[in-house]
Formats: C-alpha cells, sequence, structure tokens
C-alpha cells in the first residue's frame, strides 16, 4: 500500500457524482497508468465529485496487490490535486479478512466502500456486527456497498437505518436493482444513500439520495453530473431529460457483463489506450459498443 497516513477529510458524507473508474490494461494484460491517470483527470474536469477505485467497475477483486497499490497510489495524487476524496473499495466475506483490507487500504482512503459479506448468506445482526468490527478498527469513515443481486445477501430497511446509524459508517452505496418498500423507507428515514444503480440514479436522487456512484459516469461524467445538479437546483425538467437520454446509455453499457462495453466505449473515444477485460471476464461484442457509442453521441457527448 502507499507509505504514509492519509488524513480523511472532515464531513465524511459524500455528495455528487463519484466515479467508479475501470482499471484500464494494457493489449498485455499489464496496468496500465498512464491510462489511468488521464481517465481520472477526464472525469474530475468534467464535474465528478469523486474517484472510487478497486470497486466492482474497477475489477478489484481481479487485480494483483502490486496493481491494487499503485492504483490506490496512483489516484490518491490526483485526488489530493483536485481536493477531491478518495472511496477504495475493501472487504471480503470473512471479517477479520475484511479488516485486514480495510486498514492495508484505509491508509490512503477518504472512505471505504466496503461490500455486505457475500456468498455465506449471515444473518442481519451479523451483518450489523461485520461493520461495527471493521469500523472499529480503523479510522476512515465506511459507505456500506448494498448490492444484493451480486453478494445474495438482501438486508431489511431496518437493518439498513441501523447500519447507517453505526458509528464510522457514513453513507450507503444502495443497489437494490429496483425502488423496492425497502429503498423507499431507506431513503424516507436515512441520510447519506447513494444510489449504485445507474438506471435507478435519477429516481433515487428524486427521492433524497446524496449522489452516486454510477459507473456509466466513466463515458459520461458531465451528464451525469449535471443531472445530479439539475435534481439538487430542483430544475426537474432537465433532470428528467438527462434521466431520458442517459437511461438508453447504460441499458446500452449494461448490455454485457460490466465493465466490457464500458472499457470498449473508452477506447473507442481514447480515453483508455486499450479496452482489455481481466477473465472470466470477455471482450463485448461488436454490435452492443456500437450500440453504445450511438448512445453516446445522441447525448453530445
Ligand atoms: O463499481 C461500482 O461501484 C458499481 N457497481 C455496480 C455494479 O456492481 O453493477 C454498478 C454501479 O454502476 C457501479
Amino acid at each position: 500500500m502507499p507509505r504514509g497516513i492519509h488524513v480523511p477529510k472532515e464531513g465524511s458524507m459524500p455528495r455528487g457524482i463519484h466515479v467508479p473508474l475501470v482499471t484500464p490494461f494494457g493489449s498485455d494484460g499489464a496496468l496500465d497508468v498512464p491510462s489511468l491517470e488521464r481517465l481520472a483527470h477526464h472525469v474530475l474536469n468534467e464535474g465528478a465529485a469523486g474517484l472510487v477505485v478497486l470497486a466492482t467497475t474497477g475489477e478489484g477483486a481481479l487485480l494483483t496487490a502490486d496493481e491494487r497499490s499503485t492504483v490506490i497510489g496512483t489516484c490518491r495524487r490526483i485526488s489530493d490535486a483536485y481536493g477531491t476524496p478518495l472511496t477504495v473499495g475493501a472487504g471480503t466475506i470473512g471479517t477479520d479478512e475484511s479488516i485486514r483490507q480495510a486498514v492495508d487500504r484505509g491508509v490512503a482512503a477518504d472512505l471505504l466502500l466496503t461490500v455486505v459479506p457475500y456468498y455465506v448468506r449471515p444473518t442481519d445482526e451479523g451483518v450489523l456486527d461485520h461493520f461495527a468490527a471493521i469500523g472499529a478498527a480503523v479510522g476512515v469513515p465506511l459507505l456500506v456497498y448494498n448490492i444484493p443481486y451480486r453478494t445474495g445477501k438482501t438486508l431489511r430497511a431496518e437493518t439498513l437505518l441501523k447500519l447507517l446509524a453505526t458509528e464510522h459508517v457514513a453513507g450507503i452505496k444502495h443497489c437494490a436493482g429496483a425502488i423496492d418498500a425497502d429503498t423507499l423507507t431507506l431513503l424516507a428515514e436515512g441520510q447519506g444513500v447513494l444510489g449504485g444503480d445507474d438506471a435507478y440514479l435519477y429516481p433515487l436522487l428524486q427521492l433524497g439520495a446524496a449522489g452516486g456512484i454510477t459507473a456509466s459516469a466513466n463515458v459520461a461524467p458531465a451528464a451525469f453530473a449535471a443531472m445530479a445538479d439539475a435534481v439538487r437546483d430542483g430544475d426537474a425538467a432537465r433532470a428528467l431529460d438527462l434521466h431520458n437520454t442517459l437511461l438508453s446509455l447504460v441499458n446500452a453499457l449494461f448490455a454485457e457483463p460490466s465493465p466490457s462495453v464500458i472499457k470498449a466505449v473508452l477506447a473507442e473515444r481514447g480515453l483508455i489506450a486499450d479496452a482489455a477485460v481481466r477473465s472470466p471476464l470477455r471482450p463485448p461484442s461488436a454490435a452492443s459498443v456500437t450500440a453504445a457509442l450511438d448512445r453516446l453521441r445522441t447525448l453530445g457527448a
């Protein structure tokens, strides 16, 4: 991990659009740092409120320890230059290993995006204990990454609200895959919710979400930032218009397992040098990439 302790910023609840950066690889499969730097500068120049690394979109679970360290160090330096927060993905199935990851990666993070323990399907009480233990072990605020369709663990609204009230938890990245009853309760009663499903970002913002972490913002950062700004400023017509345009782009970008289409679009646009993804992800079909590029053009981006 990068050397030195990074001091987290005051008032840690994130707002606005935070971009979960893809991790660019060269045609030889190696980490491509210049492309990562170019993309990070691009999204921040276009209005992103912060960077997120080692999340799902960043293929964080498919990187080596050295690569993770390089990605964190690179984006830490860029975030410091812009004065924007850096969120780092950490966490796995078990509490002890999650603590190790959080302590290790937390030295360079303003926030840790910490996934709900997956696969083992613990009780809601077990999940509360898991986050309390991680929070007690690190001095960095946690963003709970709630994504039941990937983890296999659905949390009740009551538990999500308890998590938000937990010391050290700054917010929840909420990816329920729908506006369900628990999501409505969470937004009605909780502060610090970030939308994590690109297609649902607009309704979540209208219901009070503080911002979003959306993979599609890698390719259209300005439009996502503009939509969040329009909701914040009460310009409902502009926000809805942007949502309707972005929705077809989002659907095209997620037509195949993410981030394969996103990376191909970024490579076509010269923002990263190569579209390579790591196995078991596969390159997307040409038709999916063409469709996404067409949608992007309709945005004027
Ligand atoms: O990388 C992320 O963070 C995101 N994850 C969601 C997913 O896992 O599908 C989607 C979201 O756009 C960003």
